[in-house]
C-alpha cells in the first residue's frame, strides 16, 4: 500500500473518543474488509454475552459467579439495589478514610501523621495498584507507597530496611480477596512481626481489603485492625483496580479516585456501543483475533511512550494472560487459548529487544501507547526548534513505520495526558476488549483453573518439608537420599527432596549435605 492509500486506510479506521481525547489506530493492523465481514456473527454474539454479563448473568460458569467490574463505575447498572448501594457506601468509606488519614484525624499512635504505606498483595491485588502508583501518584504523594508481592524474605527486608525509620507513622494494607493466598499472609506475618520488634501494635496500623469473612477478615475483625474495607465475589483479581483493591491505595496517595471511575465510565460507555468500527475494545478484540488467528499465534508487545506507564505492559499480562489463557473452551474442547503479552517502554526498549521485532521472528504485534502532552510546563530545546518530546515522539512514529515495512503490524492508542481519567479509561478499554475477545473464541475469561495446579503442587512440597525434616531428625547418621525419602513414605519423590535439602542446606535450617556436588545422588544428609 502506498503512502497516500495508507493516509486513507488510517483516516478510515480511525476511532475517536471526544470526551477522553483517546485515539485508536488499528489501520497498521493489515485485515480488509471481508475479514471484518466474516468475523460479524461472532461479534454480534459477543456484544450479546456482554450485554447478558452487565445485567448479572452467570459469566463466570465455572466459579457460578456474575462478573461485575462495570458496575464499580456506574453503580446504577448493578443487577440489584442493595449492590448498587454497597458500591457508593464503600467508595464513600474509602474516601473518608483516606481524607482522615491524610488530615492526621486517624493517626498511628506514636506519630500526628501517616507518612508511608506498605501495600501486602500479589496478582490482581497488586498489580493494579502498582500500575496506578506509578502512573498517576505525585511526585510528593501524601503517603509514600512501598508494595510487599511476593513471599521473597529478602524483598520483604529490603522494604523494611526502607522503612525502618518510618515504621512508626506507616500503614500496611493487607489486600487479598480469598484471604488465604500464602504470599500475603506471609507478607503480614513479617510485617507484624517487624512492628512488634518495634514495640508497635500492628493492629493499629493495619487494614484489610478482602471478602467479608474470608481468614483474613476474620483476623482483622479479631483484632481489631484500623479499617476493613469488601472486596466483592463478583470482581474478579485482574480486575479489582476499581473495587476497594485499587481505591484504598490510590486515594491514600491523592489520586483523583472519582475521575479515575469516570474515566472508566465513559469508556465502558463507549465500549458497549454495538458496532465493530465504533467501538474501541471491539476493534482491539478484532485486531488480536486478526494478528494471531484467533488462536493467539502472535504475541502482544505493549510499548507505552511514556516513562509513567512502565508497569501497564505488566499490567495487562495478567489481564490478558490470566483471562484468555485457557485450555477448554467453553462446551469442553481443548483449545489451548491465550496471547502472550510484554513490553517495558518506548523509547528505552529501542535499544534493547527492538532488533528482533523489526527483523527477528515476526510472532508478534506491537501496540504503542502515545500520550500527547510531554510534561507539566514548557520544554526547552535539545537542538534548535526541537524538545525531547519530539525526540519520543520521533522515535514512536519511527519504529511504527520501520515495523510497518517490514510487514510487522502494529496498533496506535493514543491519549492527550496521563491522568486519573485516561488511566481509568484505558483499564476499563482493556477489560472489555479481552472480554469480547474471550466471547470471540468461546472461552470464560473469568476463571483461573490452571493457577490451581501450581498452588496444589507447592503445598505438597511443604508437606513434603515437613515429613522429610521429621524423618531426618530421627536419624542418628548420614543417610543416603533415596534412603530418607523411604523413610519419609516418599521414595517417588528423591529429585524434590534433594531440592527441598539443598534448600534447607543453604539457608542452615538444621540440615547438611555432603559428598560430590555433582553427583546429587552421591550425597548423604544429616541433621545439624
Ligand atoms: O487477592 P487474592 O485472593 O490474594 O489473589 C491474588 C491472586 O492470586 C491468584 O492465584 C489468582 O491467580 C489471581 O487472579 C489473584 O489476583
Amino acid at each position: 500500500m502506498d503512502a497516500r492509500a495508507l493516509w486513507q486506510r488510517y483516516q478510515n479506521w480511525l476511532y475517536f473518543h471526544e470526551g477522553l481525547g483517546l485515539y485508536l489506530d488499528v489501520s497498521r493492523m493489515r485485515f480488509d474488509d471481508a475479514f471484518v465481514e466474516s468475523l460479524r456473527p461472532k461479534f454480534e454474539k459477543a456484544f450479546a454475552d456482554m450485554a447478558q454479563l452487565e445485567k448479572g448473568a452467570i459469566a463466570n460458569p465455572d466459579e457460578n459467579r456474575m462478573v461485575g467490574h462495570y458496575w464499580l463505575r456506574n453503580p446504577d447498572l448493578a443487577p440489584t439495589p442493595e449492590l448498587t448501594q454497597e458500591i457508593v457506601q464503600t467508595l464513600e468509606q474509602i474516601e473518608a478514610f483516606a481524607e482522615k488519614v491524610q488530615t492526621g484525624a486517624i493517626h498511628p499512635p506514636r506519630a500526628n501523621r501517616f507518612t508511608d504505606i506498605i501495600s501486602i498483595g500479589i496478582g490482581g491485588s497488586a498489580l493494579g495498584p502498582q500500575f496506578v502508583a506509578e502512573a498517576l501518584a505525585s511526585d510528593f504523594p501524601p503517603l509514600k507507597i512501598h508494595f510487599i508481592d511476593n513471599s521473597d524474605p529478602a524483598g520483604i527486608d529490603r522494604v523494611l530496611n526502607h522503612l525502618r525509620n518510618n515504621l512508626a507513622s506507616t500503614l500496611v494494607l493487607v489486600i487479598s480477596k480469598s484471604g488465604g493466598t500464602p504470599e500475603p499472609r506471609n507478607g503480614m506475618i513479617e510485617v507484624k512481626k517487624a512492628y512488634a520488634g518495634h514495640n508497635l501494635e500492628f493492629a493499629q496500623y493495619a487494614v484489610a481489603i478482602t471478602s467479608p469473612d474470608s481468614n483474613l477478615d476474620k483476623v482483622a475483625k479479631k483484632e481489631g485492625w484500623l479499617a476493613r474495607f469488601p472486596m466483592y465475589d463478583w470482581v474478579g483479581g485482574r480486575t479489582s483496580e476499581m473495587s476497594a483493591v485499587g481505591l484504598v491505595p490510590a486515594a491514600l496517595q491523592g489520586i483523583d479516585v472519582r475521575a479515575m471511575l469516570q474515566g472508566a465510565k465513559e469508556m465502558d460507555d463507549a465500549t458497549r456501543v454495538a458496532d465493530v468500527k465504533s467501538n474501541p475494545a471491539a476493534l482491539l478484540a478484532l485486531s488480536w483475533y486478526f494478528a494471531g488467528n484467533g488462536k493467539g499465534e502472535k504475541d502482544m508487545v505493549v510499548l507505552p511512550y511514556k516513562d509513567s506507564l512502565l508497569l501497564f505492559s505488566r499490567y495487562l499480562q495478567q489481564l490478558v494472560m490470566e483471562s484468555l489463557g485457557k485450555e477448554k473452551d467453553l462446551d469442553g474442547n481443548t483449545v489451548y487459548q491465550g496471547i502472550a503479552v510484554y513490553g517495558n517502554k518506548g523509547s528505552t526498549d529501542q535499544h534493547a529487544y527492538v532488533q528482533q521485532l523489526r527483523e527477528g521472528v515476526p510472532n508478534f504485534f506491537a501496540t504503542l501507547i502515545e500520550v500527547l502532552e510531554d510534561r507539566q510546563g514548557p520544554s526547552a530545546e535539545i537542538d534548535a526548534g526541537v524538545t525531547s518530546g519530539d525526540y519520543l515522539a520521533g522515535f514512536l512514529q519511527g519504529t511504527r513505520q520501520a515495523l510497518y515495512e517490514n510487514q510487522r503490524d502494529s496498533i496506535t492508542v493514543t491519549i492527550p495526558q496521563v491522568n486519573a481519567r485516561t488511566v481509568g479509561a484505558l483499564i476499563a478499554l482493556y477489560e472489555r476488549a479481552v472480554g469480547l475477545y474471550a466471547s470471540l473464541v468461546n472461552i470464560n475469561a473469568y476463571h483461573q483453573p490452571g493457577v490451581e495446579a501450581g498452588k496444589k503442587a507447592a503445598a505438597g512440597i511443604l508437606d513434603l518439608q515437613t515429613r522429610v525434616v521429621a524423618a531426618l531428625q530421627k536419624e542418628k547418621t548420614p543417610v543416603s537420599l533415596e534412603e530418607l525419602a523411604e523413610k519419609a513414605g516418599a521414595s517417588d519423590q528423591v529429585e524434590a527432596i534433594y531440592k527441598i535439602l539443598r534448600h534447607l542446606h543453604a539457608n542452615q535450617r538444621g540440615v547438611v549435605l555432603q559428598g560430590d556436588l555433582h553427583k546429587p545422588s552421591s550425597l548423604t544428609v544429616s541433621a545439624g
